[in-house]
């Protein structure tokens, strides 16, 4: 029976990067994968598919385009499926590549096959027609999520379906209902509304998004509806299910009949579309995991918990990424990995500042922040002005047809460090950065207007909104 020093339990980006650190301090390895491919939601069904099929139809519907030649712009005419598909498969295979390159490179044995704990040192792997055991000092379970699938909704995986199945669609539908306005919802319904497709997103809160600054939840509530979707906020969904209809409306098949999908309120109202989108959260898969042999205990939602330094309640048994919940992005995993590791092994991490977390939402357009919002800086008594740089102020907005992004700043109001930024616009996510590292180092509004910005560049909005802070400060208008 094979040993070894760490195992990691699944190849997403918490495995990847908890895995490659323990090759680098020098450990055996083995990291284990019970799909047939490597890297886990991230590069299979969520965060790569998602944003290659963004970037697909920002690109071939020219979009982007439209500020600068116009709203008759089009790249392509007719845009399938399978034009959408190729680009992702194409970033998908070379991803895949990388990985395991990395795992290659660092002796890292990759083991296929589904994994669960026979004992606190011992695991099985199951495969096909064999089984296998092997044995380690510490275990790093990286098993992530899986969309959240409840009994009374009639998935088919064709016209009523998860995030995974929207990347098989074989089709363009012509309507579609999406519930839920977290991240997943609020990202596919806009891709999809740019496609074209008739978009009802519907939200239990009153507000799509619940985490965002108000102003830009506000603005791109407002962004939504110009793109022609429906939003049905503070509105629950009670019932669904696949109904025929006799109208003629989204009938794909040209005569009279069809199938459609039928959303029920609780308020009532009965929506109607080809397809349904449902996106209200993930849930855990720790269920096979023999996690009982090991004396580990998870929630309803099959998530563990952990200490700040990913340890469960088992000492040599490590959690990180999705499986130990909020905020459960691929770029948190990823660190969680590394740092559960370091851990394990008595490596030192330094600092790590979760207040400083960004978060990007590919949604059309693009929003990211870093820090507190308006509100939550009210709430905490904390007084700050906002500076705010339209990207229409920009001669790089202009040129890239984008006069409708925004930069918000939240200036201290005596201190001039910077609490928050929020972007909503081309490059959001990029942008973010520049104001998360002043922001790490303690940095004030003064950096930007005392240093040079290449120009024309969208980053000249963090001067911008520099200056429309500070001078509402000095009470110059
Ligand atoms: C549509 C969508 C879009 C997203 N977009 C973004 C984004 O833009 N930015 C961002 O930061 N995050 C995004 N995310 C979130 C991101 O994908 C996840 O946070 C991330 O993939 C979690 O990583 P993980 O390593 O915890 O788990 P996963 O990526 O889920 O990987 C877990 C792996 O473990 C394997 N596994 C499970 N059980 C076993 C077992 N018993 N034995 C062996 N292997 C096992 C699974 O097969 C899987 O390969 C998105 C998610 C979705 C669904
Ligand atoms: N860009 C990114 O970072 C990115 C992109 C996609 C997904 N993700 C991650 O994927 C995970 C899952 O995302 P998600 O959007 O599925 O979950 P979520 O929890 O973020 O959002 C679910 C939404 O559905 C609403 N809801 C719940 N039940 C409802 C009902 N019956 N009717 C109407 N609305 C209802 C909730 O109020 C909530 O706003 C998140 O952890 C997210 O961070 C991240």
């Amino acid at each position: 029976m094979k040993h070894y020093d760490v195992i990691v339990i699944g190849t997403g980006p918490a495995g990847q990067k908890g895995a490659i650190q323990a090759a680098k301090l020098g450990k055996k390895v083995a990291i284990i994968e019970k799909n047939n491919v490597l890297g886990g939601a991230q590069i299979n069904t969520g965060t790569i598919p998602s944003k290659t099929l963004r970037e697909a139809v920002i690109q071939l519907t020219g979009t982007n385009r439209r500020g600068l030649f116009g709203e008759a712009y089009r790249v392509k005419k007719n845009i399938t499926v399978a034009d959408l598909m190729a680009a992702s498969q194409n970033v998908i295979r070379h991803e895949w590549d990388v990985i395991r390159g990395q795992f290659e490179r660092n002796n890292i044995d990759l083991i296929w096959g589904a994994a669960h704990f026979e004992g606190p040192n011992l695991l099985q792997i199951v495969r096909e027609n064999e089984t296998e055991m092997l044995t380690a000092d510490k275990f790093l379970v990286a098993v992530g999520t899986r969309p959240a699938r409840p009994d009374n909704i009639p998935f088919n995986g064709r016209t009523v379906m998860t995030s995974d199945e929207l990347l098989k669609l074989d089709r363009l539908p012509k309507t579609m209902i999406v519930v839920g306005g977290g991240v997943i919802g609020t990202e596919y319904a806009s891709i999809m509304a740019t496609l074209g497709v008739r978009v009802t997103l519907v939200e239990g809160r009153h507000q799509v998004l619940g985490f965002l600054d108000q102003e830009i939840a506000g603005a791109f509530q407002y962004f939504l509806r110009q793109e022609g979707i429906t939003l049905r906020l503070g509105e629950k969904v009670s019932a669904i299910r696949e109904v025929e209809h006799d109208r003629g409306v989204g009938d794909t098949n040209g005569n009279g009949k069809g199938e459609l999908v039928q959303a029920e309120l609780e308020s009532g109202k009965k929506l109607h579309a080809e397809t349904l989108l449902y996106a209200v959260g993930r849930q855990g898969v720790c269920g096979i995991l023999g996690l009982d042999n090991v004396g580990i205990t998870f929630d309803d939602r099959e998530r563990l918990k952990v200490t700040d330094n990913y340890q469960t309640n088992v000492e040599h048994v490590y959690a990180a990424g999705d499986v130990i919940g909020f905020p459960a992005l691929a770029s948190t995993s990823m660190e969680q990995g590394r740092r559960a590791i370091c851990h394990a092994f008595g490596q030192d991490v330094g600092n790590y500042n979760t207040a400083l977390f960004p978060y990007g939402i590919y949604a059309v357009p693009e929003i990211s922040m870093v820090g507190k919002t308006e509100e939550q800086l009210t709430e905490d008594g904390i007084p700050y002005e906002a500076g705010i740089a339209g990207y229409k102020e920009l001669a790089r907005g202009k040129i890239l047809g984008d006069e409708d992004g925004m930069l918000k700043m939240l200036i201290h109001q005596e201190t001039h460090e910077i609490l928050g930024v929020h972007v909503m616009g081309t490059q959001a996510t990029e942008l973010i950065h520049i104001g998360q590292a002043v922001m790490a180092l303690n940095g004030t509004a003064e950096f930007f207007i005392n240093n040079v910005f290449n120009f024309p560049t969208l980053a000249e909005a963090y001067k911008v909104a520099a200056y429309n802070g500070l001078n509402k400060l000095a009470h110059i208008r």
